[in-house]
């Protein structure tokens, strides 16, 4: 809409209070960000489920009297201020403006139809479900749900990574990976798991994804145990955590299977998966050549002997990939 900046109050999904970018148009408030590139806007899908992708993007968020603290205003809340501090952190630490570095707007839908336990980036916004309420929460309610999904459009336009078997997990893992250091960015309750923020909320503690212990929701810490099957467009969520649990190690050092990874942290870590990502990868890289890819990357951005460049080899040795 075409109106004024404006700054209102919500209340996320966890409770928390935050202050949010509006738009006032003809007394009427949107969640519509005008701070950020083109924008970020956020609409409601109203939990309308018959056939829903027909009516995305739904209506643009409005509210009455810029302070959003109803329950149904959470899930939009959170979607809109996360979008936020994911462009600023992809603007900020990498220069990059918006997912496709031209400073396209950011769309997120939220209350996409009923009970649904997904979220999603389906190849122009962000979608996110309300979950069930016993499984998930609204997905939005996570910061690191909100880098990952954003994160799949910057790989999109930039590896362009194909959504299925090696290339597909590393898609994967590149938004748990960046979904993570977001988090971190943010600085709220950071750590290495994935979704805790909105998954069972009737169970402290867990997880949908681990990157420190993929193991403990049963998936592979190294290439030996990944699976080779059809599902789930040849395990992209399940192979993701080799991936995941080579960056862990690599920022944070760590040893298994018999090899000690030197910690180079999290920035470096993040630089290097994203010289990767933008100047490296093609759309059906390998595991093995995501390894050349960081490895690369880590000789450009510290040298070809470098201590970075060594923790890169050993954080792909300590998963078995060659
Ligand atoms: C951490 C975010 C995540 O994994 O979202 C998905 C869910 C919950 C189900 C299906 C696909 C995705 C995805 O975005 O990969
Ligand atoms: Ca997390
Ligand atoms: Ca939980
Ligand atoms: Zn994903």
């Amino acid at each position: 809409v075409s109106g004024s900046n404006a700054v209102g109050t919500g209340t996320g999904v966890l409770g928390d209070t935050k202050s949010l970018n509006t738009t006032l148009s003809s007394g009427v408030y949107y969640l519509q960000d005008n701070t950020r590139g083109s924008g970020i806007f956020t609409y409601d899908m109203s939990g309308y489920s018959f056939f829903p992708d027909f009516f995305l993007p739904g209506s643009l968020w409005k509210d009455s009297d810029n302070v959003l603290n109803a329950a149904k205003d959470k899930a939009a809340v959170d979607a809109h201020y996360y979008a936020g501090v994911t462009y600023d952190y992809y603007k900020n630490v990498f220069g990059r403006n918006s997912y496709d570095n031209k400073g396209a707007a950011i769309k997120s839908s939220v209350h996409y139809s009923s009970n649904y336990n997904n979220a999603f980036w389906n190849g122009s916004q962000m979608v996110y479900g309300d979950g069930d309420g016993t499984n998930f929460i609204s997905f939005s309610g996570g910061i690191d749900v909100v880098g990952h999904e954003l994160t799949h459009a910057v790989t999109e336009k930039s590896s362009n990574l194909v959504y299925q078997n090696e290339s597909g997990a590393l898609n994967e893992s590149l938004s748990d990976i960046f979904g993570t250091l977001i988090e971190f960015y943010n600085g709220k309750n950071p750590d290495f798991e994935i979704g805790e923020d909105i998954y069972t909320p009737g169970t402290a503690g867990d997880a949908l994804r681990s990157m420190s212990d993929p193991t403990k929701y049963g998936y592979p810490d190294n290439y030996s145990n990944r699976y080779t099957g059809t599902s789930d467009n040849g395990g992209v969520h399940t192979n993701s955590s080799i991936i995941n649990k080579a960056a862990y190690l690599m920022s944070e050092g760590g040893t298994q299977y018999g090899v000690t990874v030197p910690a180079i942290g999290r920035d470096k870590m993040g630089a290097i998966f994203y010289r990767a990502n933008t100047v490296y990868l093609t759309s059906n890289a390998t595991f093995s050549q995501a390894r050349a890819a960081a490895v690369q990357s880590a000789a450009d951005l510290y040298g070809a002997g470098s201590a970075e460049v060594n923790a890169v080899n050993k954080a792909f040795d300590a998963v078995g990939v060659q």
